[in-house]
């Protein structure tokens, strides 16, 4: 199964190690590929520099010298979840066309881009040798270059090559229908309520990419969809079984 992790669940030291041991954990019932982001990462080292930046429609736009940044932090926050992990070889996207795409509008967004092919194969052959292959959300453009792609959407891609299941670990319970209210969550989401939400707003911000991802994944062939809470021990187990987090369901 593909396991997205990113956000606000990797804030802590502490939190990245119990989120990558979680992890660790479900190896024995499955083999598992991670896909990652790291947004306060990018925060940081953005703010480090100097460097503004704003979001587009919940993407961010990415100047030259922004995703110079951007590679340099998510290349380094790679190696370490990695080894948080164990038995996992860090990649970039872009390292074996492992995720290749296409820039999405450059006078709007700049070097943002989607996955249009995921290297299937090469994830195989490692999951097939034992090794977890721990992925940074960075893909390959047209042009050659590195280019920055939501890792919601980079995960979703992997899950629906593989037609695997994917969990989205966040810093919510899932999708609430009365957000912040936790005991709104909806265990199961239909499409049509999904789209019915992003359009009626109580699916907002940071929620948006990651329900298209989950419903992409799906249309692609991915048995499960979910997104759940990376901040509380047991709940990715939980929510692979069924019993935590929003899953998506067609
Ligand atoms: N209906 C909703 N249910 C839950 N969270 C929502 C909802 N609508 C918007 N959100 C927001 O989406 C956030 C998760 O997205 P984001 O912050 O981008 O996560 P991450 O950084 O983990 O990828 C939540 O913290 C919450 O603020
Ligand atoms: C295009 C775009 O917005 N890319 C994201 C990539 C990282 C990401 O998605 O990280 P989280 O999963 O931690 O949010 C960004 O630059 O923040």
């Amino acid at each position: 199964m593909v396991i997205k992790y990113g956000g606000n669940a990797m804030k802590s030291v502490a939190l990245r190690r119990a989120v990558a041991s979680e992890i660790a954990a479900l190896r024995a019932e499955a083999p598992v590929v991670v896909v990652h982001g790291g947004g306060p990462v990018i925060e940081r080292e953005l703010a480090a520099r100097g460097i503004e930046s704003h979001f587009e429609a919940g993407l961010r736009v990415t100047s030259d010298a922004a995703m110079h940044v951007i590679e340099l932090g998510l290349c380094q926050l790679n190696k370490q979840l990695a080894q948080d992990v164990g038995g996992a070889v860090g990649l970039m996207g872009r390292d074996s066309e492992l995720l290749t795409g296409e820039l999405l509008d450059p006078a709007r967004w700049g070097r943002v881009g989607r996955v249009t092919r995921v290297n299937a194969g090469l994830l195989r052959t490692l999951v097939g040798a034992g090794v977890t292959p721990v992925l940074g959300c960075l893909a390959l453009a047209p042009d050659g270059e590195v280019m920055n792609v939501n890792a919601d959407t980079a995960a979703g891609a992997v899950a629906g090559a593989l037609g695997e299941g994917v969990v989205f670990l966040t810093d919510v319970d899932g999708v609430y229908r009365a957000f912040p209210d936790p005991a709104s969550r909806a265990p199961l989401l239909t499409r049509a309520e999904a789209e019915g939400g992003i359009v009626e707003g109580w699916i907002a911000g940071g929620m948006i990419p990651k329900v298209r991802a989950a419903l992409d994944a799906l249309a692609a062939g991915a048995p499960f969809a979910t997104i759940a809470s990376g901040m509380g021990a047991g709940v990715l187990a939980a929510a692979v079984r069924g019993e935590a987090g929003t899953r998506l369901v067609p």
